[in-house]
């Protein structure tokens, strides 16, 4: 559902993506892998056009989703980013409440049904397995939350305005490791229902949330295969050396 073919992406003069194909089927985790500056995130951020925003760079090959261009000309970025939600490394709640953090991107797309909202932000908050710990304190403000809870809530805010794919950029890296592990669980939960696209810098991580995982290195893809077959039977000697910690 997700297919792209001969990807390259310059900043400037740099070539960070070199020629990059792959495909990604619906209701599945993928990870994305690699050394520092090896270009996982500029990739993942072009899944919802996130690069567009930086000037000076320039994007060859294709990219579909559901068999659209992305790319082309006709498509809405808006709409585009309504179908592909995004979660950052350290969750960024906007300075409102937690019910409001939630609602806003049905607000900005113009729902105004008093009921629809009150149930779209609580089937999320459920959904993101924050509901009981958050539902007397809606009117609160979202930085009364932990950290965790407050990365929680932004993947309830991507998820409100119904999204079919998920991007995580290092979505628990500023967490502890409890925090880490419900997001974890999350993941795996969300997956029955959403495309989920994970950059991480744990590699056990890595293996132990995602279907299919792929490693980059220096702007390349040098493999990407199940999960388990990475993790045990790589393909290239630069993966076996890179997942056995000899660099990276
Ligand atoms: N806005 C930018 N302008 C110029 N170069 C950039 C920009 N963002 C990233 N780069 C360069 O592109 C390359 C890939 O960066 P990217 O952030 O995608 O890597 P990464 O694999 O996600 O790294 P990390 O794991 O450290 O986050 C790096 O060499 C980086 O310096």
């Amino acid at each position: 559902m997700i297919n792209t073919e001969n990807v390259n992406f310059y900043y400037g003069d740099f070539h960070a993506l070199k020629d990059i194909s792959m495909d990604i089927e619906a209701n599945t985790v993928t990870a994305f892998i690699g050394p520092s500056g090896c270009g996982k995130s500029t990739y993942l951020r072009l899944f919802n056009r996130m690069n567009d925003l930086i000037e000076g760079t320039k994007l060859t090959g294709k990219f579909l989703i559901e068999g659209q261009d992305i790319y082309d000309k006709s498509v809405q970025v808006d709409e585009l980013r309504k179908k592909v939600g995004m979660v950052f490394q350290k969750p960024n709640p906007f300075p409102k409440t937690i019910f409001e953090n939630v609602a806003y991107g049905l607000r900005v797309n113009g729902m105004g049904n008093k009921d629809f909202i009150q149930q779209r932000v609580e089937e999320s908050l459920k959904s993101t397995a924050l509901w009981d710990e958050v539902k007397d304190k809606l009117k609160k403000s979202a930085y009364e939350l932990s950290g965790g809870q407050q990365q929680r809530l932004c993947i309830a805010r991507a998820l409100a305005v119904s999204p079919s794919i998920l991007l995580m950029d290092e979505p628990t890296s500023a967490l502890d490791p409890i925090s880490t592990s419900k997001i974890e669980e999350l993941i795996y939960q969300l997956k029955k229902q959403y495309t989920i696209v994970i950059v991480t810098h744990n590699m056990q991580q890595a293996a132990r949330v995602s279907d299919k995982t792929g490693f980059f290195m220096l702007g390349k893809l040098v493999e990407y295969s199940n999960t388990k077959k990475l993790f045990t039977n790589p393909e290239q000697e630069e993966t076996q050396n890179y997942i056995t910690g000899r660099f990276g």
